[in-house]
């Protein structure tokens, strides 16, 4: 593993051509399940893996080594548990997986989820379609393992519930086909997950609850894999090897079989073995326990028999808010300091998606599908640029698809307002004066409040207030933070791409406009974002708005068509020229920083502070 706890397969294969095949794929909806339906004999192309990614995988050599199986009956036994905790240990470091029994899930739970899962699969395709989706804020969604970030398909398809960001799932937010199923298997496989943070903080010589008080068993995501009966195995060989982005991954595989994890440069079979459960150490825990456990490589080979369901349960830890992990200290001492440096569950994704599988690698894989979506394949650094270079400052590029609704107005050419900030009287102010002047103007309106950054529980207030006095539209009560952290996190993402690119605010326009954004929320103040539809844009501050609205009897009446409001609007928040201003930009450390920095408003270099908190409100 490197420094940054990534580890990279490479190939040297170009696919070029294949791109518009991979599309069309993608755009069916219908998966591999689709094809095989559909009774083709030969694989198509987008599945056949070159010539030295073969050669690559003929290299290694095949052991009948046996991995470990650990029976935790007993685990609350003194005795036993000792004798656990030592399997356990060896395990983590030697192997990185094991597989478990007598873990107390019964038997029935998980056969129905697996039965379950093949029944989410084997659903009417339009039904399943519906599902098709790579949006990072849908619990639930369906994608045929095209991985985007990657250049060739992988015969799988894949449905994932995710609790990512949010800690909870209702039964009726999962797919009917499935729902009681995934409900009970999702709270046992929790609780299971719960245990073995125990077992293996012990097994760290760590108090027994160490690393759940971390929270490295927060950020879960269930991914449910069918691969498909494949007529030419040997043409597409299977997943690509890889190494778990997770704390600790439990899978649940059925009696099929395919599965390896890599010893010593020898692949060795990971069986199905009735009622077990395969553990797998991931690269956070590796990173965490600074070397202590290792995160092994796994892959899992395409079959002439099948389907084969498998279900994978990555613990990620904390995301939203982002917090930051490292090795343990008491892990690291003189002789053995700390071998990686501190990282957020987002930025180890991020690594982990733009791993170079192909020749070009782009570090901003994931930035980038959160930016543009699958608009963004193939991920590469030029594709980057090109999107930016189509890019223009709109509602679009601000929000893309993270509330449909948006969408929606600026579809319907409304006026749009965006506003954020955490102070409810000044909300209560600036909504109901706007409402009001919008009314009088026969403008079409629609505000939504997009909260402010680390201000959770205030942000939580204002939610609730605004919408019990219907002051404006909010994102769902529910899952708020997610789509506010969504939201800011696109922002940062914009901002570190054009750094990387070497654009600066002095030279580029939406650059400008993201700092723009950035700095409101670094402020105490409230702040809005105005839009008509695609078209014109204006921004302001607490105190310049309340001062443009309050003389609002000055310029209302050169508004004579809906369509003026925004761009007198703009004329008159820029004529308005506060005595002082002192913007604050607030970057995360662990990120990429900038040596200079200039006021997006008054052109001077900012003074570089460096901020250490402890909590987010
Ligand atoms: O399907 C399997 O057995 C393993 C899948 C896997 O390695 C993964 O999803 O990361
Ligand atoms: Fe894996």
């Amino acid at each position: 593993m490197s420094q940054s706890g990534i580890k990279v397969a490479e190939s040297t294969e170009k696919c070029e051509g294949l791109q518009d095949e991979l599309m069309a794929f993608d755009a069916s909806k219908t998966g591999v399940k689709g094809l095989v339906d559909a009774g083709i004999d030969n694989i198509p192309k987008i599945f056949i893996r070159p010539a030295d990614e073969v050669a690559e995988e003929l290299n290694y050599g095949h052991s009948n080594l046996q991995v470990p199986f650990i029976d935790l009956n007993g685990i609350e036994e003194d005795d036993q548990r000792r004798k656990i905790i030592s399997e356990v240990k060896n395990a983590s470091k030697d192997w990185g997986f094991f597989q478990i029994v007598n873990h107390g899930i019964p038997q029935t739970v998980l056969d129905s989820m697996l039965d379950g899962v093949c029944r989410f699969h084997e659903q009417d395709a339009e039904e399943k379609k519906k599902f098709y989706s790579r949006e990072p804020l849908k619990k639930m969604k369906y994608y045929s393992n095209i991985d985007p970030f990657r250049k060739r398909a992988i015969w799988r398809d894949t449905f994932t519930i995710s609790m990512m960001t949010s800690c909870d799932i209702e039964p009726d937010e999962l797919p009917m086909v499935c729902r009681n199923s995934a409900f009970e298997y999702i709270n046992e496989v929790t609780n299971l997950g719960k245990t073995l943070f125990e077992v293996l903080s012990e097994a760290l010589g760590l108090k027994r609850e160490y690393l759940e008080v971390m929270e490295c068993g927060k950020g879960r995501t269930f991914t449910c894999h069918y691969y498909p009966a494949c007529p030419q195995p040997e043409l597409t060989l299977g997943t690509n090897k890889h190494t778990d982005p997770s704390f600790l991954t439990i899978l649940l595989q059925d009696q099929i079989g395919g599965l390896q994890v890599l010893r010593d440069n020898q692949w060795i079979d990971v069986p199905p073995r009735p009622g077990s459960f395969v553990i797998n150490i991931g690269d956070n825990l590796q990173m965490v326990s600074n070397d202590e456990f290792k995160s092994a490589w796994h892959r899992v080979l395409t079959n002439k028999v099948g389907p084969r369901i498998s279900v994978a349960c990555f613990l990620a830890g904390v995301m939203n808010p982002a917090k930051v992990y490292g090795p343990i200290k008491v892990l690291t001492s003189e002789e053995n300091p700390p071998i990686y440096k501190d990282f957020t569950v987002n930025e180890h994704l991020a690594k982990f998606y733009s791993k170079p599988i192909g020749r070009v690698a782009n570090t901003n894989a994931l930035p980038m599908m959160w930016i543009w979506g699958s608009h963004a394949f193939p991920f590469t650094k030029q594709r980057e640029l090109d999107l930016w270079r189509e890019s223009t400052w709109n509602m679009d590029l601000l929000t893309d698809s993270i509330d449909p609704r948006i969408q929606e107005w600026t579809r319907d050419n409304k006026t749009i307002c965006l506003y954020g900030g955490d102070d409810i009287n000044w909300i209560r102010r600036f909504t109901t004066t706007v409402r009001g002047i919008a009314t009088t103007l026969h403008v079409p309106l629609e505000m939504i409040y997009v909260g402010k950054r680390n201000s959770k529980d205030r942000v939580r207030r204002c939610h609730e207030i605004i919408d019990t006095e219907k002051l404006s539209h909010i994102f769902p009560l529910k899952d708020f933070y997610d789509y506010i952290w969504f939201f800011w996190v696109r922002l940062g993402s914009m901002w570190n791409s054009k750094l990387q690119h070497g654009m600066t605010v002095e030279t580029d326009k939406i650059m400008q406009e993201i700092m723009a954004m950035l700095t409101y929320d670094g402020s105490e103040q409230g702040w809005a974002v105005f839009s008509r539809g695609l078209y014109e844009m204006t921004k302001g501050k607490d105190d310049i708005l309340i001062t443009v609205f309050d003389n609002f009897n000055q310029w209302g009446h050169r508004v004579d068509h809906p369509d003026k409001f925004v761009p007198e609007l703009d004329k008159e928040i820029s004529g308005v020229h506060p005595e002082h201003h002192c913007n604050r930009l607030i970057l995360p450390g662990h990120g990429n920083i900038p040596e200079r920095v200039v006021c997006s408003e008054c052109g001077r270099t900012m003074d570089k502070f460096v901020m250490y908190r402890c909590c987010t409100d």
